[in-house]
């Protein structure tokens, strides 16, 4: 009997990971870290297709990875249209989209792009599950101050999803009963208010909520129509200014947390002040969306790359663990979470969702 091989790409803001598990065993997993200088060349995300891309080759080649043997591509799935969870083939409405990004900019589009330029060569199926463009928020969480500017449901729907499902299985509870607050701590990050197991509201982290290693946030809104009529910057300055150059970047010039540590050990002040307002505005938004559960929260989960830092998380844990208590998923299970949607397609468990 033939193994199923899963190959698994995913884009995220400062690195590209990828991995390749024979059925579920993981051969090899490797997290490509993009220097902040290489991304700053380019003018937007899409123009980073190449050096992404031949980043991957090249790990495919060292390893010794047969594409022949491959039985599918599964890649983190970026900012289409609003779509429900679950696993979809990335067909060729969903690559035109995410080429033309009709949901915005963001490094996981380029996850169905390179996917399928690969795939197609190799004859690979692709498949994409829980997509940045999951939507399940609840009306009233739409309506901002301008009936123009809606809040839209735009989050790290694939962690923060695989997150509310290990939680449920190590507690022995059903996903539909469970009600948390999920922070995703990456590059971008992503606070969710779960409600039943569905992400009924979400900052959006391209826009609003903390700011983070290379976003600003929120802003004061006043100030950045200053800045935007200044003459100092074009569109595409000030769009980058808010994702990919704010944030830790804008402060202290990198979007490493761990280099950021390193500088608070030193005794720079100004890292150490700028470190922890990021732990004060996550803790704060954490407070936002138990107040949307009315305060019943069975856990807060913290996930992403930043919560394996110690510093970061006791600063958040001093803040937030009145209102439940802490559940710690460092790193996140997004690799993982990707195989296990292309095992269940490929094992006729599920049927893929026709993206339309
Ligand atoms: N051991 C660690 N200690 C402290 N910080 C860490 C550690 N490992 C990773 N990080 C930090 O986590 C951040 C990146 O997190 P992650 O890898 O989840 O983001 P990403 O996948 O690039 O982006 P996103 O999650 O927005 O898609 C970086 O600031 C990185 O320095
Ligand atoms: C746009 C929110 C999701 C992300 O940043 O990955």
């Amino acid at each position: 009997m033939n193994l199923l091989k899963v190959l698994v790409i995913n884009p995220g803001s400062t690195s590209t990971k990828v991995a390749l598990y024979e059925e579920e065993k993981e051969i090899v997993k490797t997290e490509i870290v993009h220097d902040i200088e290489a991304l700053k060349r380019y003018k937007s995300i899409i123009e980073q297709f190449d050096l992404r891309l031949n980043a991957i080759n090249d790990w495919i080649e060292q390893n010794n990875i047969n594409l022949k043997e491959i039985s599918a591509i599964v890649v983190r799935g970026g900012l289409i249209k609003p779509v429900q969870s679950g696993t979809y083939f990335v067909n060729d409405i969903m690559l035109e989209d995410l080429k033309r990004g009709v949901g915005g900019e963001h490094a996981s589009n380029l996850g169905g792009l390179i996917g399928r330029a690969i795939g197609d060569k190799h004859n690979i199926p692709v498949y994409t599950l829980d997509p940045v463009a999951v939507d399940e928020m609840e009306d009233v969480a739409r309506i901002s101050g301008l009936p123009e500017l809606p809040r839209k449901s735009q989050s790290h729907a694939l962690n923060i999803k695989a997150c509310v499902h290990r939680y449920a299985m190590e507690n022995g509870v059903k996903e539909e009963e469970l009600d948390l607050v999920v922070a995703h701590m990456g590059g971008g990050i992503s606070v969710a208010a779960i409600k039943g197991g569905k992400i009924v509201d979400v900052n959006n982290a391209n826009q609003m909520g903390p700011f983070s290693p290379e976003r600003t946030g929120s802003l004061p809104s006043m100030k950045v129509v200053d800045l935007c009529y200044s003459g100092k910057y074009s569109f595409d300055e000030m769009k980058k200014k808010i994702v990919g150059m704010g944030g830790m970047v804008a402060h202290l010039e990198t979007n490493d947390a761990r280099e950021v540590e390193k500088r608070i050990q030193n005794g720079d002040k100004k890292a150490k002040l700028v470190f922890e307002a990021m732990a004060y505005q996550i803790a704060k938004e954490i407070g936002r969306m138990a107040a949307v559960l009315k305060g019943d929260v069975k856990s807060i989960i913290l996930t992403g790359g930043l919560a394996y830092s110690k510093r970061l998380i006791e600063i958040i844990i001093d803040m937030t663990s009145f209102i439940a208590p802490i559940t710690l998923y460092p790193g996140g299970d997004e690799m993982e979470a990707l195989r296990d949607g292309a095992l269940r397609v490929l094992r006729n468990i599920e049927k893929p969702k026709i993206y339309s």
